[in-house]
Parts: structure tokens; C-alpha cells; sequence
């Protein structure tokens, strides 16, 4: 079955009043949001982030990674300009999941590298899936943007679901003595392009 729209309410955040829209995903039984703040099918190209879930980083305030830093940038960045989207996907770990993310930075822990701790589990390096984005940008009616991103799949994937990227806006990532290498890595094996 397709992913399919459910419900939309306001969500007042620490950075202004959201929009947030609910879809589901019975084929993956996932539950995926879309946060966004003023008119955002005006034509103009709209200021967008697809964000991978990542419990550790977002709720939990990681230092392993730079999901957390990135979410609030990019929530404060559309709260400036008082008009853009932010897809919530669920695609914890890279697409293998929160458990298996656990798995994998034991193995960090050990030594391997981000992309060397999936690959010993298994898995790709990067599993995620964005075709699920389909039915969020059809129903909201977004065929322009400008992506905060720096992982040029993205780019991608936005046009692979028929979006103009007009513009890729970098976001910074904050170093720190825990997520050097994962942020080496990025760079060197995922093609992740940093300023
Ligand atoms: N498998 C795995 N996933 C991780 C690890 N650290 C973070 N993640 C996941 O990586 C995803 C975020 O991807 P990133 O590679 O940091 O960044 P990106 O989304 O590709 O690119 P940006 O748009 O520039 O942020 C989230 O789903 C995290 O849960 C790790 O060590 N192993
Ligand atoms: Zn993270």
C-alpha cells in the first residue's frame, strides 16, 4: 500500500508555530512528519531539509553524530525566513535501524568506521530509502526548493520525485572530540561534501 496522508495540526516549537503533517507507511509500518511554517506551494522555491531520524542525536543530545545541532539549524533557519519544510524521516541508522545503529557503534567503539561497522553487520553503508517522499511533496504541493543539506544523494533524491533543487544550502556540522571520525568519514566514503 502507499504512503498515504493521515492528519495535520499546528505544533508550537521553541523556534515558532509549525505545521506538522503525518503520513503513513503501512508497507514499512513506519509513521513519517512533515514540518512546515508559512505558505509553502506559493511557487517560490521553498527553504527544505530532509532529516533521517536519529533518537540518539535528536532526543538524546549525542555527540557521536551532528543530527541534533543539524535538526535545530535547520528548524531555526526555516523560522527565520518564516516559510519552509522539514521532512522527518524515519530511517533511523541509516536505514537499518536503532538497534542495529547500536550494533554499529559498538563496533566503532572497536575501531571500524561508520561504513566499515555496517558492512560487518551486513548492511549497506547507507540504506535509506527516499521514495517515500513522494506521496509528502505531491500531497503538499512542493515543486521547488532550496535544500539544506550537505549529502548530494538528497539532491538526488529530490529531483529523482520530480522537485527542482534550485540551490544547496551547506549546513554546518559541529565538530567534536566524538564525532571527528564520523564526520571523516562522511567526507571520505559517502560523499558527504563539506566546506
Ligand atoms: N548506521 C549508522 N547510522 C548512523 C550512524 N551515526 C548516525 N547515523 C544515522 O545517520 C543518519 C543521518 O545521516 P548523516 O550521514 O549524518 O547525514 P545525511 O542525512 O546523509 O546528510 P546531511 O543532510 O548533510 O545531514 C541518521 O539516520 C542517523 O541515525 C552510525 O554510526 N551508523
Ligand atoms: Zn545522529
Amino acid at each position: 500500500m502507499p504512503v498515504r496522508y493521515v492528519e495535520s495540526s499546528r505544533l508550537p516549537t521553541a523556534w515558532g508555530v509549525f505545521d506538522i503533517h503525518g503520513f503513513e507507511d503501512p508497507d514499512a509500518n513506519k509513521e513519517h512528519i512533515v514540518l512546515t511554517m508559512g505558505d509553502v506551494n506559493n511557487g517560490e522555491p521553498l527553504l527544505a531539509r530532509i532529516h533521517s531520524e536519529c533518537l540518539t542525536g535528536d532526543a538524546l543530545f549525542s555527540l557521536r553524530c551532528d543530527c541534533g545541532t543539524q535538526l535545530e539549524a535547520a528548524l531555526k533557519a526555516i523560522s527565520t525566513e518564516g516559510r519552509g519544510a522539514l521532512f522527518y524521516l524515519r530511517q533511523e541508522g541509516r536505514g537499518i535501524g536503532l538497534l542495529n545503529k547500536i550494533k554499529a557503534y559498538k563496533l566503532q567503539d572497536a575501531g571500524a568506521d561508520t561504513v566499515e561497522a555496517n558492512e560487518q553487520l551486513g548492511f549497506g553503508a547507507d540504506m535509506r530509502d527516499y521514495s517515500i517522499l513522494s506521496a509528502m511533496l505531491q500531497h503538499l504541493q512542493i515543486s521547488r526548493v532550496r535544500l539544506m543539506t550537505n549529502n548530494p544523494r538528497k539532491v538526488a533524491a529530490m529531483e529523482e520525485n520530480g522537485v527542482e533543487v534550485v540551490e544547496r544550502v551547506a549546513l554546518h556540522s559541529h565538530s567534536n572530540p566524538h564525532n571527528e571520525k564520523y564526520l571523516k568519514t562522511k567526507g571520505a566514503k559517502l560523499g558527504h561534501l563539506f566546506t
